[in-house]
């Protein structure tokens, strides 16, 4: 055989060829006919060139596949074209055929990369093979470039795809450690992708659920029985950033066993596992927060109604069996609405936060505390040994509460009405249960809140009634004619002279008989009927004050209570000003009443209403001066004319200490600040010699008058001095 393989391809190849372009380089033109002709075939273009420079001037053109290239031209040798080809890399197979029959020239050739080497003489046949050979190698060669081509093209594409996943996919070898990462392990976890490789997948998995997913780690399967949407824990690198957010995420994985590629229809060798991992934290706390809501109170994070219900059954069925007692206790903060109302809602809230955590440092691990709602608290004792362990809860709760709350910076001074009722003295089912403590705790706000009762069958009636005393107070809104005023003189302890009138609302209901504004006006103000019952009050106060005044009596203030809910209303000062023009009451002889918590408010647009208030002339009093708040910075901001000492700290006058320093520090106070000031509640001669001692004169209480009904007050108007003496 004259032919030198390079390859090795067989000798008689299967041809390949479409469209091919030769070029037939000689300078003896008898050769260049005789192989044009040899070699013609219709998917052929041949070409011939007769020296060097012809030959290169067609293959600069690079569309030539094959050059059949003598060694020996005139101008530039064989050679020399095919250093000219690899210099200027230009893809073109060459054959060289050369009368040269040294082996030299052979090796030569085939050095300079000519795919054969034929000699002039040699067979035709050689001539016909090789070239069929240089065509079809060509041809593969294209196609491989091609699927070379393609191939690099789909992995950029893989490459993009999986480095811009918002998953983490990655490959483990046989052993567990990670053969690859994607670059989005560094936002989900805190780690650079090289970092992880060649670390065992466990660096990355939260210990709690190493044991559960190891297999899934080693997953040898593939196809439908491979891991798949398993939910498992990652650990955050916890020394990045991204730790700061969280320690962990909750991912949904999916692995599958790699193996070694084999020919089709076998499988190669086990070499590792692949793996992605979905980021499902958002939605599992999501889901998390779904679950918790439907049993718990968002804002306390205590049980909701639902889990104390729930909590409540099993503790009976429990309690049944073992045949023991349970309690449950139902908690209402006294006067929360006032701080919502007069503070807003943040602050009410924190309030509530506080108290749930203080009660719960009360609690047994087994106690349930949850919130029902509102300011409505329960609790679930449920194993009780004595019903006395009932009370010394219940006290050890109020004196936690019995400490000032902190809250934006305000104290709070709260306190509870607590209902109890026992499993199976009073109740024998859940929600029985809860509705005897409750109705417990309503007898308690009925008897002037803060403190704890047990419940008693006779309270069932009055928990009846006060659910319907809504709906009688809007109908008596409605007539007028179920409200009457009251009025108890204020009076000057020295000369026995009065100063001013409260004016008292009383409610004659039509069939439960007088019922005190202690039970009706908290129930006003939470329905808004307030608004229409204080526009009664002035109308009529009004009215009062000119039937007075007709009879001599035009020297007495009128003092008026306004819930702090009308400070809000737009419409506020004309509600005033229009009853005192309508009957000529002159402001300063209104006195209204606020309580401390509206000062407290601090609101510029309250600021602003009570000082055109008082720019009316009107006159204001602070009522119940010293029971709740410490600060007194209002005192400097609002331009109040007189403080009310409350009626509590001159109960205990002469029974407490802490009184006589509590009622010393206020005259102090209004000295300081050049208030008028008045003490509520005096009911002994005791109490009155002793608010003398300390500096007040201006004195209100049993000891003096109750409240009077109008004809009543004034028959007592006519035995103060004042007017015996005929000086009205
Ligand atoms: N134990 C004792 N009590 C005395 C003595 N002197 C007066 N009181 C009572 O103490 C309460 C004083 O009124 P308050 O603190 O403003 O407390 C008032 C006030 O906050 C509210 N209120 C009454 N009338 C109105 C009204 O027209 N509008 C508004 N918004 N609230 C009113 O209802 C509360 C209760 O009023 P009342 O039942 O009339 O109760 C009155 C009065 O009868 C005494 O020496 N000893």
């Amino acid at each position: 055989m004259n032919a030198i393989s390079i390859l090795g391809v067989p000798d008689k190849p299967q041809s390949l060829e479409t469209g091919c372009h030769l070029l037939i380089v000689d300078d003896e033109a008898r050769f260049r006919t005789a192989y044009k002709t040899l070699l013609a075939h219709e998917q052929r273009v041949i070409e011939e060139a007769e020296n060097g420079q012809e030959a290169l001037s067609k293959l600069k053109e690079g569309t030539i596949d094959l050059v059949i290239l003598d060694l020996k031209l005139p101008d530039i040798s064989g050679l020399e074209i095919m250093e000219w080809l690899t210099a200027n890399k230009i893809n073109t197979t060459v054959i060289v055929f050369s009368a040269d029959k040294s082996i030299n020239s052979a090796i030569h050739a085939l050095r300079h990369r000519a795919f054969e080497f034929l000699r002039k003489d040699c067979d035709p046949d050689d001539m016909l093979l090789a070239v069929e050979r240089a065509l079809n190698h060509r041809q593969r060669d294209k196609e491989h470039a091609s699927i070379s081509a393609q191939l690099k093209h789909s992995e950029r594409l893989h490459r993009f795809l999986v480095e811009q996943s918002p998953d983490i996919i990655f490959t483990l070898n046989k052993e567990g450690f990670f053969t690859f990462m994607n670059g989005r392990v560094y936002s989900l976890l805190g780690y650079e992708a090289d970092e992880l490789i060649g670390k065992h997948y466990s660096l990355i998995v939260d210990p709690r659920d190493y044991l559960h997913v190891q297999y899934a780690f080693k997953e040898r399967r593939v196809g439908l029985r491979a891991t798949s949407n398993k939910e498992v824990r990652f650990r955050v690198n916890p020394v990045s950033p991204k730790a700061s957010s969280g320690s962990e995420i909750t991912v949904i994985l999916s692995t599958q066993g790699v193996y070694e590629a084999q020919d089709i229809g076998q499988t190669g060798r086990f070499v590792g596992t692949a793996g992605v991992a979905r980021d499902i934290s958002e939605r599992k706390r999501a889901e998390e927060t779904i679950a918790f809501q439907a049993f718990h109170d968002l804002l306390t994070k205590l049980p909701n109604r639902n889990l104390f219900m729930d909590r409540l059954e099993m503790a009976i069925v429990e309690a049944s069996r073992r045949k023991e007692k349970l309690a449950v206790m139902f908690f209402d903060l006294d006067r929360f609405k006032l701080v919502n109302d007069t503070y807003g809602h943040p602050v009410g809230d924190q309030l509530l936060r506080e108290f749930a955590a203080r009660v719960r440092k009360c609690l047994r691990n087994g106690d349930t505390l949850a919130r029902q709602g509102g300011d409505e608290f329960t609790v679930l004792l449920p194993s009780l040994a004595h019903r006395d362990d009932i009370a010394v809860i219940a006290e050890k709760i109020q004196a936690e509460l019995h400490k000032p709350f902190r809250v934006s910076d305000t104290q709070f001074l709260a306190t509870t009405s607590i209902g109890v009722a026992v499993y199976p003295d009073d109740a024998t089912n859940a929600a029985e249960l809860i509705r005897c403590a409750d109705m417990a705790m309503y007898q308690v706000k009925g008897q002037g809140k803060n403190g704890c009762a047990a419940f008693l069958p006779h309270m069932q009636t009055s928990y009846l009634n006060r659910l319907s005393i809504e709906n009688d107070l809007r109908e008596a809104v409605k007539q007028g004619n179920q409200f009457e005023l009251y009025f108890q003189p204020q009076m000057e302890a020295l000369t026995g002279n009065a100063t001013g009138l409260e004016v008292l609302i009383r409610w004659h209901h039509p069939k439960e008989g007088m019922i005190s504004p202690d039970v009706f006006i908290p129930i006003a103000e939470e329905t808004g009927l307030i608004v229409a019952i204080s526009d009664w009050v002035l109308w009529k106060a009004c009215s009062h004050f000119a039937a007075l005044s007709a009879l001599g009596f035009d020297h007495l203030r009128l003092g008026i209570n306004l819930s702090p809910r009308e400070f809000d209303r737009s419409d506020f000062l004309e509600r005033i000003q229009v009853p005192l023009e309508e009957f000529g009451v002159p402001p300063q002889f209104l006195d209204i009443e606020i309580t401390e918590s509206l000062l407290m408010k601090d609101v510029e647009s309250i600021v602003a209403r009570i000082q055109r208030l008082r720019d009316t002339g009107v006159h204001i009093s602070i009522d119940d001066f010293g029971t709740r708040y410490s600060s007194l910075n209002y005192l400097r901001r609002f331009s109040v004319n007189r403080i009310k000492i409350d009626q509590s700290f001159v109960r205990d006058l002469g029974l407490s200490q802490d009184s006589y320093a509590i009622i010393q520090a206020i005259v102090g106070i209004a000295q300081n600040f050049k208030l008028n000031v008045i003490a509520e509640g005096v009911e002994t001669a005791q109490q009155l010699e002793i608010l003398h001692q300390l500096g007040c004169n201006e004195m209100q209480g049993y000891f003096f008058s109750r409240p009077l009904p109008f004809e009543k007050t004034v028959e007592f108007l006519k035995t103060t001095p004042q007017h015996a003496l005929g000086c009205p």
